[in-house]
């Protein structure tokens, strides 16, 4: 690992510096542990044996250390654990530490300087001082060996002199040198004078030399004393300044624990923000590549949309022009929208009254689950609306009999199918007609069933009572922008030439009047409870109610055979919402009571009459449509309850289906066949035959030009809605451009 603090190398500077390394003489005076850890060079102080440094310290080895030796410790230990913790000890944190390292290794270093000065000055001045000392020993030593010679020499000048005296005395000196005697005598005398003089001198010189000994002697003593004192004031400077050192030292060890905490701390967290920066690295990383490469995709598509949208105004430049000029023709034709639908409503009325204001349908029911013989009266169902029946007891041509209405349907025709042809007819309510659709059959042929449906009918088996309403609610919402409506619901029934209101408030059918007055809504039973209605799901519940108050009774023929006839009205109050303008609509949904003849039905009593009742309204409500057929200048409406209620709903501009239901059984062939007269003759079919081929044209010419004005108004449509998108489009392409 590089190491951040280069500064910190403290034992190679402390060596440069002061401290050379410790002497091999000092080192074996501290013992082998403190040795072996002087000569630790290349190893760390971490790798030593914990015993051999425990065992160093209990030991007195530390204690009889030089200082030298300890700081080289101190600074070995520093220096490693600099090392080892590299860049974990903070920049500043280090400086410090090793400025204050140096510092006290350069304070001892000056110490032991200035000790080791003057200890050579001192040593130095021992020498001379001993020097002295031996040269006046030396001294003393000569001085004591002349003066024992200056003692000696007079001892035997004396004895010599004795001799010399007895001698002379004896023979010699008084017979031969008695003249020489006496100058011998004085020469003796001078030389002996000369030597006590020279003795005197030397007694003298000693004594000077004794005194200046004693005076060097003293001097020397003072000079030891001083000496032994500087050494015992040193000695207590350098145990001071070890003791303050040590003290150092300590202050150290703390510092460094701290350091080592601070230093393990900061490497923990260090790792962890390691981790942790590596981690957002990364995540940078990444993200940072995501969106450089988003962006260059962006800067691409940037330039390709540039191009794209300048090559788009150009294009919607040239477009628009063009569009403009379509766009004001549109708008011309647009204004002739109306028109032309108004002309279009014009016609449908028109083509309706060509056709006939009556338009008859066939429908045979099928064979019921529970019938085993299905011998069926049905011979051929034609597209075009002819049906054959076949006379089962009258086999071949001369039994069948054939039949022309606007359409048949067979056994296997969908209720969906049934309403599809009528579905135009009730969207003409909300437009200002009124509609009668009748349900016509005898008892059991699927009259109910045709117009309201199975008991617990689903969506797919409902009759045309709830499919025409949810048809009219559909319209109704679909115009909301211009029109607003109003739907409400009566539902009366004509039972025993008696109306009866088969929603009244109180719950039980109530019976109810005939106004003359022609109303407005089309129906002439004002009294009858009027209950206005929002959506299908209030309708069902009403009709639920109408049903259940609906008198049923049993008869040979039919166990749920209705014996009224039950006339469910819609009333449509149309407002415009710009014009103002209000208009009135009308659908009777009439379920006719059974047709069959009274003696096939057996009965008796107030069941004939009943029958009776029936069969009288059913005829006259024959008359009536056949009168309308014919533009009969009368029609009798008031030969019967029925034709009476329905009134003012049929004829004028009013439009009337006949749903004639058959039962394709064998057995029902002679009340098939009087159905299927009754129907015939209604239907108008029979009016003559170039009346009808005329119509037959007209009707196609004018199918043909609906045909192509429908395909018109639709292109126009399409057109008005291409050029509203386009127009949406166009406030937004400058600031697409902007981009
Ligand atoms: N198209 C049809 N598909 C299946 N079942 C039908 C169909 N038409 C009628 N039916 C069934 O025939 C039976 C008689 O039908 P429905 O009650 O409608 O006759 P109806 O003419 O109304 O009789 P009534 O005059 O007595 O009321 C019922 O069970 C009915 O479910």
């Amino acid at each position: 690992m590089r190491n951040a603090f280069p500064g910190l190398k403290l034992q190679c500077a402390m060596h440069n510096q002061v401290i050379s390394e410790p002497s091999p003489a000092v080192l074996k005076h501290v013992g082998h542990k403190f040795h072996e850890v002087f000569q630790l060079k290349q190893a760390c102080y971490a790798d030593l044996p914990v015993t051999k440094i425990l065992e160093m310290m209990e030991s007195n080895s530390l204690e009889s250390a030089p200082t030298q030796a300890l700081l080289h410790v101190v600074y070995g230990i520093l220096d490693e654990t600099a090392e080892t913790m590299n860049s974990e000890i903070p920049h500043h944190v280090a400086c410090l530490l090793r400025k204050a390292v140096q510092e006290m290794g350069r304070r001892l270093s000056t110490q032991a300087d200035h000790l080791r000065t003057q200890n050579n000055l001192y040593r130095a001045r021992e020498e001379k001082y001993r020097s002295k000392i031996k040269e006046l020993e030396a001294l003393v030593s000569v001085s004591r060996k002349e003066t024992k010679h200056v003692t000696v020499q007079p001892q035997q000048i004396r004895s010599r002199r004795k001799k010399n005296v007895s001698w002379f005395s004896a023979s010699t000196l008084l017979k031969c040198f008695r003249p020489t005697s006496q100058t011998a005598n004085s020469k003796l005398e001078e030389e002996q004078k000369v030597e006590k003089q020279e003795m005197m001198k030397l007694v003298k010189e000693n004594e000077k030399n004794i005194l200046e000994l004693a005076a060097m002697r003293q001097e020397l003593d003072i000079v030891g004393m001083v000496h032994k004192f500087c050494s015992l004031e040193m000695e207590a400077e350098a145990k001071a300044a070890i003791a303050i050192l040590q003290l150092k030292i300590k202050e150290l060890e703390c510092l460094l624990a701290d350091s080592n905490n601070k230093v393990k701390e900061l490497e923990e967290s260090f790792e962890s923000k390691c981790q942790s920066w590596t981690m957002k690295e990364k995540i940078y990383q990444s993200f940072i590549d995501f969106q450089f490469e988003a962006m260059q995709k962006l800067r691409s598509s940037s330039e390709a949309i540039k191009q794209e949208v300048l090559e788009t105004q150009k294009r919607y430049s040239f477009e628009f022009n063009h569009l403009e000029s379509k766009l004001k023709a549109v708008t011309d034709a647009a204004g002739n929208y109306h028109e032309v639908l108004k002309e279009n409503h014009k016609l449908f009325s028109e083509l309706q009254d060509l056709k006939g204001n009556i338009r008859v349908y066939c429908r045979i029911r099928p064979f019921l689950p529970g019938q085993t013989e299905k011998l069926s009266t049905i011979e051929n169902i034609s597209e075009n609306g002819q049906l054959v029946i076949a006379n089962p007891s009258k086999p071949g041509k001369d039994g069948q009999r054939s039949f022309k209405f606007n359409k048949v349907f067979g056994p296997d025709a969908t209720q969906g199918e049934v309403f599809a042809d009528i579905q135009p007819f009730v969207k003409s309510v909300v437009d200002g007609y009124n509609v009668c659709i009748f349900a016509y059959g005898q008892t059991g042929s699927g009259k109910t069933y045709t117009m309201t449906g199975p008991t617990g009918a689903t969506e797919e088996e409902w009759g045309v009572n709830y499919l025409a309403l949810n048809h009219l609610f559909k319209v109704s919402q679909d115009r909301k922008s211009n029109m607003v409506y109003e739907v409400a619901v009566q539902m009366v029934e004509i039972y025993n030439e008696q109306v009866r209101d088969l929603l009244s408030s109180d719950g039980s059918p109530k019976r109810v009047g005939i106004t003359t007055i022609s109303q407005p809504n089309g129906l002439a039973v004002p009294e009858a409870c009027m209950h206005p209605v929002i959506s299908t799901s209030d309708v069902l519940d009403l009709m639920d109610i109408g049903f259940k108050n609906r008198a049923v009774s049993a008869t040979a023929l039919n166990a749920r055979s209705s014996r009224s006839h039950s006339i469910v009205t819609v009333h449509v109050r149309g407002k415009n919402v710009k014009t103002g303008t209000v208009l009135y609509g009308n659908l009777h949904l009439i379920d006719l009571a059974g047709s069959e003849r009274v003696d096939r039905s057996e009965v008796t009593g107030h069941r004939l009459r009943e029958a009776q009742h029936i069969n009288k309204s059913l005829s006259s409500l024959g008359d009536v449509i056949f009168a309308l057929a014919k533009k009969s200048p009368h029609v009798p409406y008031r030969n019967s309850k029925l034709t009476q209620v329905l009134q003012s709903a049929l004829g004028g501009q009013a439009k009337t289906i006949m749903l004639v239901q058959l039962n394709p059984d064998a057995t029902s062939f002679s009340e098939s066949m009087s159905t299927l007269k009754f129907a015939e003759r209604v239907s108008g079919v029979e009016l003559g035959a170039a009346q009808s081929s005329k119509e037959e044209k007209d009707v196609r010419e004018l199918l043909e030009q609906m045909a192509s004005l429908k395909d018109k108004i639709a292109e126009k449509d399409e057109e008005i809605r291409r050029l509203k998108s386009l127009r949406d489009l166009k406030p937004r392409i400058p600031q697409q451009h902007q981009l």
